[in-house]
């Protein structure tokens, strides 16, 4: 089958064209951005130095006479604009953005201070969690991917509150990687003001605290207010979110492990450690593996829960083809079944 993406010089953009190329059953059609038309895209990406793709503009009528899937890469907001007009022609949308996850558009407006996606298109989009949500994405046409942050938190949480474990305490304390925050270069990404520092940014501001929120009251009836702070490393990938959850009753390591190898053990992508271990972003860099490690605290009665992927594969472009396989009716693993790159 044949897709296009839009948004393809960005870093999702390019980190879905890396992974495209070993998929065993898609083929790239068309490569989309908002400059640079007719365009060699090796031009600017030396990586891509033998790769003949010609950047097109957006023309979603075009895209879908050549298309049966349209990734859009593309900053909040654009996407809000597009798929309307993709929606009426024949091809299914992953959005990589956060246009449409949240599905009341006033949060939408709050948080990320743009106009939302109309209504109708937020109803008919599913949330691409993929461990989760797989049935809905199964039906859906238009996906919303989950972002970075919330696909590392959520896969992360989700065995206690669905078990009923987690009570309202919820803290949660992550870090990125400098390509979370896209190509553009700006004053907080600069390597001078990077290199060897470490920040925390967006205080009680990140626009991932209402698509956390939402998600977690999916999967339980007494959801509070989560505490969630992000922070920028000195390091290109990577997403590691360390999380503090009072549960409601004593539970060892070796339960709250069996508990999520138990909740995980038929999802290829999500890799549990060894009871009472923890892992290291470098551990899934390149791929598409979310890998979890968690230790109950005897003194405090909360759980420690360590969740890392690379922010570009699971946080991004990995899971939006994990979305389109599972949409397609293909092997959920096809075209990512890479070996993280080590050391
Ligand atoms: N980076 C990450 O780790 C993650 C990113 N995301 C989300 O994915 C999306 C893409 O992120 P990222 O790749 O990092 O962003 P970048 O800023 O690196 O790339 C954005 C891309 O969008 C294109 N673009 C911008 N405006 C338009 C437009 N009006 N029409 C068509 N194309 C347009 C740009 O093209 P050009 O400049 O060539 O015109 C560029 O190719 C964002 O919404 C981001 O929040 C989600 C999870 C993780
Ligand atoms: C390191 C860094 O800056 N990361 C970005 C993640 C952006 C993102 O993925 O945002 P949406 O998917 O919600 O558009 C941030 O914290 O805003």
């Amino acid at each position: 089958m044949n897709v296009s993406i839009v948004g393809a010089t960005g870093y999702g953009g390019l980190e879905l064209i890396r992974l495209l190329k070993n998929h065993p059953n898609m083929k790239i059609a068309s490569l989309h951005t908002s400059s640079k038309f007719d365009r060699k895209i090796s031009e600017n990406h030396t990586h891509l130095l033998h790769e003949d793709f010609v950047l097109e503009e957006v023309n979603p009528e075009k895209i879908a006479d050549k298309s049966d899937i349209v990734f859009l890469a593309t900053p909040s907001g654009v996407s809000a604009e597009l798929v309307s007009a993709f929606s009426q022609v024949n091809v299914k949308v992953i959005d990589l953005s956060g246009d449409l996850r949240l599905k009341t558009p006033g949060e939408y407006e709050k948080w990320y201070k743009k106009t939302a996606a109309p209504q109708k298109i937020i109803d008919s989009a599913v949330y691409g969690l993929s461990e989760w949500n797989a049935q809905q994405i199964k039906e859906a046409n238009i996906i919303a991917n989950p972002g970075c942050y919330p696909t590392a938190t959520l896969l992360g949480l989700a065995p206690l509150f669905i078990e009923g474990l987690a009570t309202e305490d919820v803290i949660i304390d992550a870090k990125s990687g400098v390509s979370g925050a896209g190509k553009s270069p700006s004053e907080m990404t600069h390597f001078s003001d990077m290199n060897e520092n470490f920040k925390i940014y967006k205080v009680h501001e990140h626009q991932h605290i209402p698509e956390i929120e939402q998600q977690l009251s999916t999967w339980s009836q007494n959801m509070q207010p989560i505490t969630f702070t992000t922070h920028l490393v000195p390091m290109t990938r990577g997403i590691m979110a360390t999380m503090y959850v009072k549960v409601n009753k004593r539970i060892s390591t070796q339960e709250l492990y069996d508990l999520y190898q138990t909740s995980y053990n038929s999802h290829p992508f999500v890799r549990i450690q060894r009871s009472g271990q923890f892992p290291v972003t470098k551990q899934v860099y390149g791929s598409n593996f979310c890998d979890i490690g968690m230790a109950y605290d005897e003194r405090t009665g909360k759980v420690t829960i360590v969740s890392v992927i690379d922010n570009l594969v699971k946080g991004a472009a990995g899971q939006a083809i994990q979305n389109a396989n599972i949409m397609m009716g293909l092997d959920e693993t096809a075209g990512l079944s890479t070996i993280p790159i080590y050391p």
